[in-house]
């Protein structure tokens, strides 16, 4: 239906303007000889534009008679079709409601532009892995992210990118990261703490979960990345942390400004959060500059085992690189794997807290893995998936049905193939993990449902139940999957498994709901209230006892 409504628009293009000039003919016959040369010289040219540039791209488009949604709104077509509904919910509702052979095609207004969405593992191995390279983030994309992280592992793209992730690979490889398994469990214990003494300050142990999480994963980023402790968890206003928050998370509207209009216009604004904002950044580069000379100075003078643990300190190991280069990467490091992991642990305590029973096998395997051990002396090993299963499985479960970052986007700067369909340059494509792990086709009749049990059981159970592993899109797949996934995932477990040894999460209030906010990242809007019931208070566990019998 779509494809015909497309022709009907372009043949209605082609004709409109003939037709036009045919009726001021008819009209007033004078009006035709009368017309001067140029005006009918812009007509003609008017024309030859809209026959080259609108219609003739669009009938020789590849694209134009794949599968589309069928809701379009007449000429708008399906921009912004579903109203108000979150974009991450738009693009689940296309996956499953399109049928499609692993493209479908949303158009822009009139039909003028389109868009791709890859939807099966071989249309998004052919764009993450096959012909990676062929396709770029959008360079609007990426001139917003530079002017806050520089030109980081994120940023780059083609040759520069290939030779940048072979420098910052070996910082992540599974031996170095499980390195870093006592900074995590630390960090687990530290957050264990302060949720106990919130909840024992706040009525009926209600308390905001998602503040100290952000918190704690953005000192673990800091003393992971650079061997530097924001204090973020003790102190809520530590002014590296403030400073970090202000300036890596600038409201969506500014990083809009920041696209499109240059830099020494946007000073002059007369809006104080602007150059707030702004000045934030210029401020986070200096210290981060400092930062970078004390722990080159120290390096020098001590060489010791320890300056070598941290991931800046590895790639510096590594070779010559310049300040701005290694800041960058720092920067990035800190913005890409802080809310990132911070959204994933809320995730699974609202998850927790609405499926109790799941939270009892869980509780039961953590408390009964980690006892009375010191989290201080733990290593990466206690939380394999051979001795802490159910833990695996939760985490791989929550990041498949919130995965952090739910969607991105790329667009081909080379005329390629996806699925064998031949794909013009300059075509965008969008991957959305949340959609494509939410897929009833990958996943089943249950995809949108949180059941760990499915990474546990079955044939399948290594890909949670799906035939191929790319129905798991939480990190990507290819040259340019997440980095930081094995240090995310040791990082989920080490944060998760003693809090839910040591507490009971439970919602706030009966028939609490949450709504999602975010863009990048997803998070839970407004913070997560829960209720964090302390299960060596005696009173706490009377009543987890009273619901269970219930
Ligand atoms: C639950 C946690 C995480 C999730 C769900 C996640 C997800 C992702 C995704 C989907 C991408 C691809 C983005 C794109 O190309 O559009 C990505 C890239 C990246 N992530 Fe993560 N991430 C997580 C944690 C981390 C951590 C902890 C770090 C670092 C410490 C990290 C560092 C990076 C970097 C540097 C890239 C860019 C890789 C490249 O382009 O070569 N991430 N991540």
């Amino acid at each position: 239906m779509h494809y015909w409504r497309g022709v009907i628009t372009h043949v209605s293009f082609l004709l409109a303007q003939p037709i036009y000039l045919a009726i001021r003919c008819f009209v007033d016959t004078t009006d035709f000889t009368s017309r001067s040369s140029i005006s009918w010289f812009l007509h003609g040219v008017a024309w030859l534009y809209i026959v080259t540039q609108v219609s003739i791209p669009f009938f020789k488009n590849p694209l134009r008679r794949l599968p589309s949604p069928p809701n379009e709104r007449f000429l708008l077509c399906h921009l912004n079709f579903n109203g108000g509904k979150p974009f991450t919910t738009i693009y689940e509702d296309i996956i499953n409601n399109t049928p499609n052979d692993g493209i479908v095609v949303l158009w822009g207004p009139l039909y003028l532009q389109c868009e791709i969405i890859a939807t099966q593992p071989e249309t998004l191995m052919d764009v993450l892995n096959t012909h990676n390279y062929d396709w770029e983030k959008p360079k609007l994309i990426r001139k917003s992210l530079i002017s806050i992280l520089g030109e980081g592992l994120i940023n780059v793209e083609g040759s520069k990118h290939k030779a940048m992730r072979r420098v910052v690979a070996p910082s992540f490889s599974g031996r170095q990261v499980r390195e870093l398994a006592p900074l995590f469990c630390a960090s687990g214990a530290a957050l264990r703490e302060v949720l106990a003494h919130e909840a024992t300050h706040h009525h009926g142990g209600i308390v905001e979960v998602a503040s100290p999480i952000s918190r704690v994963t953005l000192d673990i980023i800091g003393a992971a990345g650079v061997g530097m402790n924001f204090r973020a968890l003790e102190k809520e206003d530590s002014k590296l942390a403030k400073l970090y928050r202000e300036t890596s998370q600038p409201p969506a509207f500014f990083l809009l400004v920041d696209t499109f209009i240059p830099k020494w216009f946007i000073r002059r604004v007369p809006w104080g959060g602007f150059a707030r904002i702004m000045n934030g950044q210029v401020q986070l580069w200096q210290e981060m500059r400092v930062i970078l000379q004390q722990k080159k100075g120290r390096m020098n003078q001590e060489k010791t085992e320890q300056h070598g643990k941290d991931i800046i300190a590895h790639i510096m190991q590594s070779g010559d690189f310049s300040d701005d280069y290694l800041i960058s990467q720092l920067l990035t490091f800190l913005a890409a794997g802080h809310s990132t992991t911070a959204s994933a642990l809320a995730w699974a305590l609202w998850l927790l807290s609405q499926n109790p029973e799941i939270q009892d096998r869980l509780h039961s395997e953590c408390s009964t893995t980690l006892g009375n051990k010191d989290m201080t002396e733990l290593d990466a090993s206690t939380f394999d998936s051979e001795k802490m299963p159910f833990l695996t499985a939760v985490c791989n479960e929550t990041l498949r049905v919130y995965p952090s970052a739910p969607n991105t986007v790329r667009e081909a700067v080379v005329s390629t193939t996806v699925g064998g369909v031949p794909i013009p340059k300059g075509t965008t494509v969008s991957i959305p993990p949340w959609a494509i792990n939410r897929s009833r086709v990958l996943w089943g009749a249950d995809a949108a449902e949180f059941v760990p049990d499915r990474w546990l059981h079955g044939p399948n159970a290594a890909t949670g139940g799906a035939q191929s592993p790319l129905a798991y899109a939480t990190f990507l797949h290819g040259p340019r999957s997440c980095i930081g996934k094995s240090f995310a995932l040791l990082e989920m477990k080490c944060l998760l498994a003693p809090l839910v040894a040591r507490f009971r999460f439970e919602p706030a209030y009966p028939g609490q709901t949450v709504e999602m906010a975010g863009f990048l990242t997803i998070k839970p809007k407004g913070g997560l209230r829960l209720r964090v019931c302390d299960l060596r208070n005696v009173e706490c566990k009377a009543t987890s006892a009273i619901q269970e019998t219930l």
